[in-house]
């Protein structure tokens, strides 16, 4: 290895660490719920807040201007009464007005500040699960299912945002004006009244708010029922599946799934909504008993003429609103769901933050930095390394040497299962080592300076991603952190082969990968394979010294196969090369060949010497060599000796 390229593989001595996610909901879910309105901003915060409290105030300003109408209806003669009711009456018109230019003006403010909020939550949450330097937490079921819990998405209608919950939870507070102006206006009268209304109409809240929580509970019980039914709906809508759903005749039966699922999700909680109905009555008496004291009471007194009848309209209506601000509304559930969904927010902080990953992978400290000198023997090294994946049993690497030099192109070879692209996936920092471990540069990979190393390496893997993107961000996200060069893109185009294909799409490099894009086409799986390669050319061409592909030419034609393969062997000078391939007239031209066997390398050495050691290798060979004289195979002759693309 030259000095140039080992300095430049290392990953720095002081690794950056990455930022921790900030959590919202550190204390009490209800006071965070308040924390992140924020990003609402300012003007329409202070807008829906004045808004809020105004309206809080209509009820008791109605029961007063009730009670003024009343009195100068009773205490003026028929001709004078209309102009001693003018004020009155301009009033409670003024109220009524207000109320609905309230509603209207809050409505398109509520829509802004939940955009703005909801939106600011879900892109803090897609940054905390985009960035664990690995992603075995994001493989585990209970991870996944706290994404989806602080997601919150308004799939279906039992969910709430955080946004409807922070909203909802201001709206509640500044009722709570309301209510003191209710008060007041009923002590105008007397002061029993209110603890007789306060008290039930607290227990009344108490009761919504348990109700409330009860909900989310089965909701999130069902989550699981949810997953599945989402499963089958994807399958119903997604495109990609809509030609196996046609030729198997499956819709009906994916249809019929989908719905059992939902089915059986939505049982728990229509269940429990009509177990909430029939025990309203309960709610009722809470409300009506209280109320059914105050206005008897009211009545008889103002039967008696021992108070009048303004006062008696007054206390009805304040009476009346105390009832209305501390019961039942959405409200209630949206701060409960909402809540539920902070605090899973902050257990999957916990989960996936840095500090919480690398604890629970125990990587030791990074190893000092070598001398030039002595990592000129190899650019990746696996010392005796052991993986087993997350809460499996099988170690499926076991004790794994292997060193990937420079200016070698180097060939894994195994059966299925036998470990390979796992290897890939620990290669690329995706997975952290259960025992062992991996060295770039003589510097030990762990989460700490990932990001480094990756900028180091490219790599193709076997289920790469199709984005329905243009060719141009398909190819040029190979290197997402640097701005387009559209050199390396044209250089990484004809290395690939793509640059036919190309001039073939309606829109060069600006056609759309997918059909169902306005402009876009489809490819075939081959015509993919050359964008997929392109992209890893792209990074190779724009400085990744490590180019990594899994089985990268399968859907390849042959020619296309060739031509490519003798692009790739022109990169192996710049950066050293591993190909896995399940093809063995291609791998034999290979420098090196390593077989993967039972967790670990069990044949290593070129072509000619594994064949010459007529062991499971040169046993492979055989086979597929047969296959070919026999004619079940089209592939390239393995015996034809000009395929030599790797030849230096
Ligand atoms: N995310 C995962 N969680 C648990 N086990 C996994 C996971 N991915 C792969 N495995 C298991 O690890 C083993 C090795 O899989 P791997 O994909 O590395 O094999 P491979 O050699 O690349 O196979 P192939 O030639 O078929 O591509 C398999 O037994 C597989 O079931």
């Amino acid at each position: 290895m030259t000095s140039t390229t080992a300095a430049a593989l290392k990953p720095p001595a002081t690794p950056k660490a990455p930022e921790a996610p900030k959590s919202p909901a550190a204390a009490h879910p209800r006071i965070a719920l308040l924390r992140i309105l924020g990003p609402a901003g300012r003007g329409p915060l202070t807008a829906i807040t004045g808004l809020a409290l105004v309206k809080s105030l209509l009820p008791a300003a109605t029961a007063l201007i009730m009670a003024a109408l009343v009195e100068r209806a009773e205490s003026h003669a028929p001709a004078t009464v209309f102009a001693a009711e003018l004020v009155p009456l301009l009033l409670f018109g003024l109220v009524l007005l207000a109320g609905h230019v309230i509603d209207a003006a809050t409505g398109p403010l509520t829509y802004l500040a939940r955009a703005r909020i909801d939106g600011a939550h879900r892109a803090r949450l897609a940054r905390l699960a985009a960035t664990t330097p690995t992603i075995e937490a994001l493989e585990r079921p209970d991870v996944q299912a706290l994404i989806r819990l602080s997601r919150a998405e308004p799939e279906n209608w039992t969910e709430r945002t955080p946004a409807d919950g922070a909203l909802g939870q201001l709206r509640l507070l500044l009722g709570l004006t309301g209510l003191i102006g209710s008060c007041a206006v009923l002590a105008g009268y007397a002061l029993w009244p209110i603890p007789l209304l306060l008290g039930p109409a607290a227990a009344n809240q108490y009761l919504r708010n348990r109700q409330a929580h009860q909900f989310t509970r089965v909701w999130r019980a069902s989550n699981p029922e949810w997953l599945h039914a989402d499963v089958w709906k994807q399958a119903v809508l997604t495109p990609g599946t809509a030609v196996e759903q046609r030729v198997f005749g499956a819709e009906d039966w994916m249809l019929g799934r989908m719905m059992h699922h939902a089915l059986i999700m939505f049982e728990p909680i229509w269940a429990m909504s009509v177990r909430l109905l029939r025990n309203e009555w309960t709610q009722f008496l809470l409300v009506a008993t209280p109320l059914l004291i105050l206005f008897g009471e009211v009545a008889d007194r103002a039967a008696h003429g021992r108070s009048s009848v303004a006062l008696e309209t007054a206390v009805f209506a304040a009476g009346w609103s105390v009832f209305q601000t501390l019961g039942y509304s959405e409200d209630v559930r949206s701060v409960r769901a909402a809540a539920d969904s902070l605090v899973a927010y902050d257990e999957l902080c916990a989960a996936l933050g840095p500090s919480a990953t690398a604890a629970s992978a125990e990587v030791p400290a990074p190893a000092p930095a070598p001398d030039d000198a002595s990592d000129a023997a190899g650019l990746v090294r696996f010392e005796d390394v052991s993986f087993r994946y997350p809460g499996t049993e099988r170690l499926v690497l076991d004790g794994l040497d292997l060193e990937i030099r420079q200016g070698e192109l180097l060939a894994l070879v195994g059966l299925n299962g036998a470990g390979k692209s796992t290897l890939i996936k620990l290669l690329s920092g995706l997975y952290l080592p259960t025992g062992g471990r991996i060295t770039a540069g003589g510097r030990e990979l762990g989460p700490a300076g990932i990001d480094a190393w990756r900028e180091q390496i490219s790599v193709v893997f076997q289920d790469f991603a199709k984005y329905h993107l243009p060719v141009r961000d398909n190819v040029a996200l190979g290197r997402g952190r640097i701005p387009v060069d559209e050199d390396a893109l044209a250089a990484a185009a004809r290395d690939a082969g793509l640059d036919q294909l190309l001039t073939r799409l309606p829109d060069g490099w600006d056609t759309p990968l997918s059909r169902a894009v306005a402009g876009g086409v489809d490819l075939s799986g081959g015509q993919w394979q050359q964008v997929v390669l392109a992209r890893a050319l792209y990074a190779v061409h724009t400085g990744a010294r490590l180019l990594v592909l899994d089985e990268p030419t399968a859907h390849l034609d042959v020619r296309t196969e060739f031509d490519v393969f003798h692009r790739l062997a022109a990169h192996k000078h710049d950066a050293g090369v591993v190909l896995i391939s399940h093809r063995l007239s291609t791998v034999r031209q290979a420098d090196r060949i390593v077989l993967l066997e039972d967790g670990r390398i069990t044949e290593t050495g070129d072509h000619d010497e594994l064949l010459a050691l007529g062991g499971r290798y040169a046993e492979l060979f055989a086979i597929q060599a047969e296959r070919f004289t026999r004619g079940y195979d089209d592939r390239v002759d393995p015996d034809q000796e000009e395929t030599a693309p790797w030849a230096a």
